[in-house]
């Protein structure tokens, strides 16, 4: 195998600098990534965020040969036939939170383990995905809704599989944390991942504008970031908002992400289909109106989700919000001119 040196050489020598350097911003292209790295792009980018970025394997003396090997088999464990719950939707989430992260309202707020965790929560946040949503797994009586008892079934299988992996062979990245820091990383990237699940959404949607109204009673600038509980929920509202961020970004990338999303809700129709199961929502086929749905993703879930965020980190994520109400005026147009385009 390559040493890491001669895969960054490859890599710095394939990614045209501007490509990284890009890893900061909220536009980054990450398919350009995917395809400059031979389809790595998990591995490539959170060893860039690590290392080059915030030298976190010098923080937590992490072995780069343990760190690049525990990625790689992340990303192996990521499946590649899943349309939009694969590798490289794991980048993106990982290069979001990296990018917001960055925001000045959280310079030196987090503690180099927090950001350890929010970075590595979001790399594993989705590892092992099968391309079927929660509701699916439990209406099939898979295994996995029969281990973890129908709650929050596909959030607790990619944590129990990225602490799985850990156990492999040199792949341990925390094995230099103290005991006491290594159990609060743990404790970290279950709350974060598990507060993923859409079915905690509206639950923390409501804690979040509680965040934001209690700052404004107590007009003091700074976050609430005095226990636990307020700095864990403020990094959980950080990756959640990375995973529904998708109609955030450009209008391109957003759409690359709606192809690959409906494609995974369209195979999961055919198989419920198949299975003469009821189709899940969006998920079929012959009847969804795909601009439509985008809409009411936007007005029901992501743009509540993301006002509450901008006004929480005011004002450093209005130009986000404003790219996400642009992109939803182009989806309505767009469905008007199928429409349209049906009539004549
Ligand atoms: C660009 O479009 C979308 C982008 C993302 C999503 C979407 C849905 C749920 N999520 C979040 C989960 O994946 C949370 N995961 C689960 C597994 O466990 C970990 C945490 N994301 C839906 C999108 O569009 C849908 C199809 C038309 C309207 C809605
Ligand atoms: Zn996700």
């Amino acid at each position: 195998t390559t040493t890491i040196k001669q895969q960054q050489q490859k890599l710095f020598s394939l990614t045209s600098p501007q490509q990284l350097n890009t890893v900061d911003s909220w536009g980054m292209d990450i398919f350009k990534l995917a395809e400059l790295t031979s389809s790595r792009p998990l591995t490539t980018l959170t060893m860039h965020i690590f290392q080059q970025k915030r030298n976190l394997p010098q923080t937590f003396k992490i072995k780069e040969q343990t760190l690049h090997k525990y990625l790689t088999l992340v990303e192996n464990h990521y499946h590649k036939d899943v349309p939009y719950h694969n590798s490289l939707h794991a980048a993106d989430v990982t290069q979001s939170a990296h990018a917001l992260l960055l925001i000045p309202a959280f310079e030196n707020k987090f503690t180099e383990l927090e950001i350890f965790a929010t970075i590595f929560g979001s790399a594993i946040h989705d590892v092992d995905h099968p391309g079927v949503t929660n509701q699916y797994l439990i209406n099939t009586g898979s295994d996995l809704a029969l281990m973890y008892n129908d709650e929050s079934v596909l959030e607790n299988h990619h944590v129990a599989v990225a602490f799985k992996l850990l156990q492999e062979d040199s792949c341990d990245v925390i094995a230099t944390l103290t005991p006491k820091s290594r159990q609060l990383f743990r404790k970290m990237i279950i709350n974060i991942v598990l507060a993923t699940d859409m079915n905690k959404h509206m639950d923390h949607l409501a804690h979040l504008k509680t965040m934001v109204e209690t700052r404004k009673i107590s007009n003091n600038t700074t976050l609430g970031l005095e226990n636990y509980g307020e700095r864990i929920q403020i990094l959980q509202s950080l990756v959640h908002c990375s995973d529904l961020s998708n109609p955030t970004k450009t209008l391109s990338l957003y759409r690359k992400w709606n192809d690959l999303v409906m494609q995974e809700f369209f195979m999961q129709g055919d198989l419920e289909r198949e299975q003469g199961l009821e189709i899940s929502p969006m998920c079929d086929k012959t009847t969804a109106t795909v601009e439509k749905t985008q809409v009411g993703f936007i007005d029901y879930i992501v743009h509540p989700l993301w006002e509450a965020w901008a006004e929480l980190v005011q004002p450093y994520c209005q130009g986000i919000l404003d790219t996400l109400e642009d992109n939803r005026e182009w989806f309505v147009c767009s469905r008007v001119y199928v429409h349209l385009h049906l009539c004549f």
